[in-house]
């Protein structure tokens, strides 16, 4: 038998699919098939996921696993920061560390367990890195120049600047008033950059932020590979970054900033180390259901048999969240 889980950070949901505990892991194209078939809420199980996160044997040296992240439409992100987190939880539990490396697909990534965000709501901090701003790290084209930072681009929408930036997977970031996040707008944007077109031919997680306060961001991303996520963690940490450079009047390196987001809230701190930017996002690692099933049945995407058990901490998560202030209550537009 295989011990799947349901995992989030901020309600953006994933499953965690342990490949080294199988007599044999799933080859890239079950994987692809597995996770195009268990997150979606029609075919799979638990209302769906926006994505599997795989854990194999490290890739480099000291580090303790490899994190994959699938996204829902069978593509495969470079990194995932609120799935991270999740994954950090399970490794810490499973081999009794707090502090250690986890492999993503382009680097090694420091993680740590942090204080709880609330009684059985555990909270952990990963790093975001390497980042990068030219156009062929995204990769955009045809905009006419080599880096888009905090500008017009009537290519991509008319009325709004954009930033863009890989962490290292790619964000395209607008600061927009609470009227243009509710609006159909970054549905329009994130549909169009995530289908074939001239500008982000592999697609970009489109982010809308709404600057709240000194040090304090509401964010809503039209997630690469998903659609509407509740949060995207790497989006919320580029988010960050580009607050604290375009608007250093209201946001400073090595300093907390909050950032809510329709599935909860993070904490993110932005910094600038050997001339390199990182940013570490810290937040709930929260683990809703684990689920039982063959092996056979998970390698025939065979769902009918799983057994599933309730872990009681979405309730612990709930009233977290009930006790947040209100800043944009757009959940139900997701
Ligand atoms: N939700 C994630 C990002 C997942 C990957 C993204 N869909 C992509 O294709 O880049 C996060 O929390 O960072």
């Amino acid at each position: 038998m295989v011990n799947l889980l349901k995992v989030h950070g901020s309600q953006n949901h994933f499953f965690i699919l342990d490949q080294t505990e199988l007599d044999q892991p799933l080859s890239d194209t079950e994987l692809k098939i597995f996770t195009k078939k268990i997150t979606n809420p029609n075919t799979g199980i638990l209302n769906g996921a926006d994505g599997v996160l795989a854990i194999n044997q490290p890739i480099r040296k000291n580090a303790l696993a490899q994190m994959r992240v699938i996204n829902t439409d069978g593509s495969e992100a470079s990194m995932c920061g609120n799935g991270l987190r999740t994954v950090a939880r399970y490794l810490s539990e499973k081999y009794h560390r707090d502090n250690f490396l986890v492999d993503t697909m382009n680097a090694s990534l420091r993680v740590r367990r942090e204080q709880a965000f609330a009684k059985d709501v555990p909270a952990f901090a990963v790093e975001i890195s390497p980042v990068h701003f030219n156009k062929e790290a995204l990769p955009f084209s045809n905009l006419g120049r080599d880096r888009l930072i905090d500008d017009y681009a009537p290519e991509l929408y008319p009325q709004l600047r954009f930033t863009a930036l890989a962490v290292p997977n790619p964000h395209l970031i607008s600061f927009v008033t609470q009227q243009q996040i509710i609006s159909p707008i970054l549905g329009i944007v994130g549909k169009r950059l995530n289908d074939s077109n001239p500008y982000f031919t592999d697609g970009v997680n489109v982010n809308f932020a709404q600057i709240l306060d000194k040090n304090k961001l509401f964010v809503r991303t039209y997630e690469r590979g998903v659609g509407f996520t509740n949060a995207c963690g790497t989006g919320m940490s580029a988010t960050s970054l580009a607050f604290v450079l375009i608007r250093p009047e209201q946001a400073e390196f090595n300093t907390p900033i909050t950032v809510f987001n329709p599935g909860g809230m993070v904490k993110t701190i932005v910094h600038y180390d050997n001339s390199q930017y990182w940013i570490e996002l810290i937040g709930n690692a929260t683990f809703t259901q684990q689920i039982t099933i063959a092996e056979s049945d998970l390698r025939n995407n065979d769902f009918s048999k799983i057994i599933t058990k309730n872990t009681g901490e979405q309730t612990a998560y709930e009233k977290f969240i009930a006790n947040l202030p209100k800043y944009n209550d757009i959940t139900t537009l997701a």
